[in-house]
């Protein structure tokens, strides 16, 4: 039997669109290969204007269909509900699933021993720049492995991991990172208009800080540490603001104490809290 390449997406909001849009515009998926479930209609417009095909409801999936994958991209909370309307797949399709926290065996209740990818992306997937962890069950084979990487690549890079228990800690760094980079930048705009920035300049300035600061990072040859200190001038002004920052409570205690919470809610995730 010919492998089909159709592709149920279900949840079509911020990060599944970002899926969608990367599939089609990054991957050369045609949209004529996805399909898509999403109860709100704004966005099952959005997605409908991309050329998917689009659905309210599991229900009105052609009864023929036999995706290759299907992708799960809704609230941790709403999992359980909406699985079960997927269970026709369980042996024909690789389930891939992105909610925060929610345990391979939660899938594995209602799709028994069907193939299923714990995933964790991040928001600049929705520019190609995203970083992604993931894990695959026991059930995976090779094909949908290399499938599965394709999809995920779309979007950013992908990093398989060993454990299933690393996907949670992915999620507290580079899963909801993003939002503490963004949370930076916002601090850093505000410190701008304190030393007496006009407010569209600070923010200007602390954007492209950030962009530049972090390009840098990703393409020198040096590590962060080095870069740090290449800033940095003895008795200069980078070394009087990092003295703050390092001094108690340090932005190093805090970044973990922040990551530490994150990390936890996704444990209480799993437990379907
Ligand atoms: N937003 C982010 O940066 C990231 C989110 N995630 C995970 O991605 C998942 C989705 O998050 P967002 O896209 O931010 O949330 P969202 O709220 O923007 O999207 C979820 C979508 O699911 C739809 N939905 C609800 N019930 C449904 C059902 N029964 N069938 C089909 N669709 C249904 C909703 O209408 C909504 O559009 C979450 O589980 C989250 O943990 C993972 C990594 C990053
Ligand atoms: O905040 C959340 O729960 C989701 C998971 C990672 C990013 N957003």
């Amino acid at each position: 039997m010919e492998q089909s390449e159709e592709i149920v997406l279900v949840g079509c909001g911020n990060m599944g669109f970002a899926l969608l849009e990367g599939w089609l515009d990054r991957a050369g998926i045609p949209a004529a290969q996805i399909h898509v479930v999403e109860p709100a209609e704004s966005l099952r417009h959005r997605a409908a204007a991309r050329g998917a095909t689009v659905y309210d409801d599991a229900a009105g999936l052609p009864a023929a269909l036999r995706p290759r994958a299907v992708i799960i991209a809704v609230k941790p909370q709403v999992v359980g509900s909406m699985l079960g309307a997927y269970r026709r797949f369980r042996d024909t399709s690789v389930f891939v699933s992105i909610a925060a926290g929610v345990p391979i065996s939660t899938f594995e209740n209602t799709l028994g021993n069907a193939a299923i990818v714990r995933a964790m992306p991040n928001m600049p997937a929705s520019i190609g720049m995203g970083v992604i962890a993931a894990f695959g069950s026991t059930h995976i084979d090779d094909n949908q492995t290399g499938f599965v990487t394709d999809l995920l690549a779309a979007v950013g890079s992908v990093h398989w991991l060993a454990e299933e228990r690393l996907v949670d800690a992915a999620t507290a760094i580079s899963g909801s990172g993003p939002a503490y980079l963004f949370h930076f930048i916002e601090c850093l705009t505000d410190a701008g208009i304190a030393v007496g920035l006009p407010p569209e300049t600070a923010l200007a300035l602390a954007k492209q800080t950030v962009n530049g600061a972090a390009a840098l990072a990703s393409t020198s040859a040096f590590s962060p540490a080095e870069l740090r200190q290449q800033v940095t001038s003895p008795n200069g002004t980078t070394a009087a603001a990092l003295e703050v920052l390092t001094a108690e409570p340090s932005l190093a205690d805090l970044v973990k104490r922040a990551a530490a919470a994150a990390h936890r809610r996704a444990l209480e995730l799993a437990l379907g809290n």
